[in-house]
């Protein structure tokens, strides 16, 4: 670890005595993982797919270690394909904790750039409503971006303050993720700019951010819901003594019992003036093997069940009123969608398009806006009315006057059950030649729109033509060097 600042040291050494040097102590240089997408494969498989070397993570089943430090991981084509994500070895811990299981409700507060969301839409597996949340537009894009590479196809991607989210979705979600916008004290070993940026001015300030998006979280969460809050920063004002004034706060909570082993207990000596069973939380220290993470597990009191009048209906039914509100919010959007192309039209085209080539995804929601076709999760995608929607489903297309234009994101979400394909393994010198842009000789797809997938998994689309498939990969995406 590098020499942090006089005030680090002094009061990680005054709460720590000779446990300091210990802790801090890391066993070996900094690792570098990456997490296997579920909605792809099992890690397993993916362990034995892959063509570099991997070790197992201590922190999470679905997590690898890299072995080779020169290895360029977000090059591979199964990074391409949204097989992994690159993440740092503890942070594929707190996702876990909330236990998220298919068709919940979950909301990602602070998600950019999506490493810990990508791991609630795994365990969603396409049932159920994600929101993932950005406060940072750019970063919102990134979200979006990385959500569209791991096939996402449930999420609502929002791009908003969490009191704005809160008053959207009042006691909505069973599950609500919060990785806080910290001081970053567990990135001092990777960037060099969090050592230099940090201070106690610092840790205050981010302190005070965390307790008010910790009280949106507590709005947004349904009785009996889980909260998940974690930082990547030691300071006790961002960790245990948050969780101990946010119990303070909030006599309808409770810590439980954060199921991992990950680390080490959370420290009464961090409480402050609100002490509480710290020893609930969990902190992974460099020792550990990790660059530093803290997590609790929170519940809320209540019965476990949603809202009376929601429970009346039937889930389905409830999803469904979801996806009017949805239509409502964009009411105000004219009905003739651009390039002389009417939305009736352009929906038509859209739906003949996958009704071709995707009949199952043309059997859920579709929404038209503007030009473009959105296939929705089959649960809509909540009151979101009046908020910075920055994306909701999965971006079929767009019509243009008689012919429909897919889109990467259809490719990405729903490429392996594309009626068309061209089948490409890792050995195969054509998905090289594919993710830096060039046409490639077709030998499976069929003329006409084609998906591309290596070892099964998607790599976008392309159109094959007199036997080549012309390349669709978006220029952005693609292996330029
Ligand atoms: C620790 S990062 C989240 C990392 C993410 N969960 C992941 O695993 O990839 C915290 C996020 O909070 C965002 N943030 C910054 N200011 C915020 C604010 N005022 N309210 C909510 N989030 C904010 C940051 O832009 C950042 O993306």
């Amino acid at each position: 670890m590098p020499v942090p600042g006089e005030y680090f040291e002094a009061r990680e050494r005054a709460l720590l005595g000779t446990r300091y040097d210990v802790l801090y102590a890391a066993p070996c240089a900094v690792r570098r993982g990456v997490t296997v997408n579920g909605l792809r494969c099992a890690p397993q498989e993916f362990a034995a797919a892959v063509d570099f070397g991997l070790e197992p993570s201590p922190f999470c089943d679905a997590a690898f270690l890299l072995t080779d430090p020169q290895l360029r991981p977000g090059r591979h084509a199964y990074h391409h394909a949204g097989v992994f994500y690159v993440q740092e070895p503890s942070a594929s811990v707190p996702a876990g904790l909330l236990g998220v299981r298919p068709g919940e409700r979950v909301l990602d507060l602070c998600a950019a750039p999506g490493g810990k969301t990508s791991q609630l839409a795994a365990a969603l597996r396409g049932e159920g409503l994600l929101v993932a949340n950005e406060y940072v537009a750019a970063r919102a894009g990134v979200l979006k971006s990385n959500l569209e590479r791991m096939g996402v196809t449930n999420a609502l991607v929002l791009n908003e303050s969490t009191a704005r989210v809160a008053a959207a979705f009042p006691a909505f979600f069973d599950k609500v993720l919060v990785d806080a916008p910290c001081s970053g004290e567990g990135m001092f070993r990777k960037e060099p700019e969090a050592l230099r940026q940090h201070s106690a001015a610092l840790v205050a300030q981010c302190a005070a951010l965390g307790a008010s998006i910790l009280d949106d979280a507590a709005a947004a969460l349904r009785p009996g819901g889980l909260l998940c809050y974690s930082t990547c920063t030691f300071a006790p004002e961002e960790d245990e003594a948050q969780v101990g004034a946010f119990l303070a706060r909030h006599p309808e909570f409770t810590v439980l019992p954060a199921p991992t082993n990950a680390g080490a207990p959370g420290e009464a000596a961090r409480c402050g003036a609100h002490p509480f069973a710290a020893e609930h939380t969990r902190r992974i220290y460099p020792c550990h093997g990790g660059e530093g993470h803290f997590m609790a597990l929170l519940q809320k009191r209540g019965d476990g069940a949603p809202p009376e009048a929601e429970q009346a209906r039937p889930r389905a039914a409830r999803g469904q009123r979801g996806a009017k509100r949805g239509r409502d919010m964009r009411a105000c959007r004219p009905a003739q969608g651009g390039n002389g192309v009417s939305r009736a039209e352009a929906r038509a085209e859209g739906e003949a398009f996958l009704r071709e080539y995707f009949p199952g995804a043309a059997q859920l929601p579709l929404e038209c806006r503007g030009t473009e076709l959105f296939v929705l999760p089959r649960e809509g995608c909540g009151p979101a009315e009046g908020l910075r929607v920055v994306q909701a489903g999965v971006c079929a297309g767009s019509a243009a006057r008689g012919r429909f234009v897919p889109a990467h994101h259809l490719f990405m979400a729903y490429g392996a059950q594309c009626a068309n394909a061209e089948r490409l393994t890792l050995a195969d010198p054509r998905t090289a030649a594919w993710l830096r842009g060039e046409a490639i000789p077709a030998e499976t797809a069929a003329p006409g729109w084609a998906a591309v997938l290596a070892d099964g998994f998607p790599l976008g689309f392309g159109k094959q033509s007199g036997g080549v498939v012309k390349n669709h990969y978006p220029k952005g995406l693609r292996n330029l060097k």
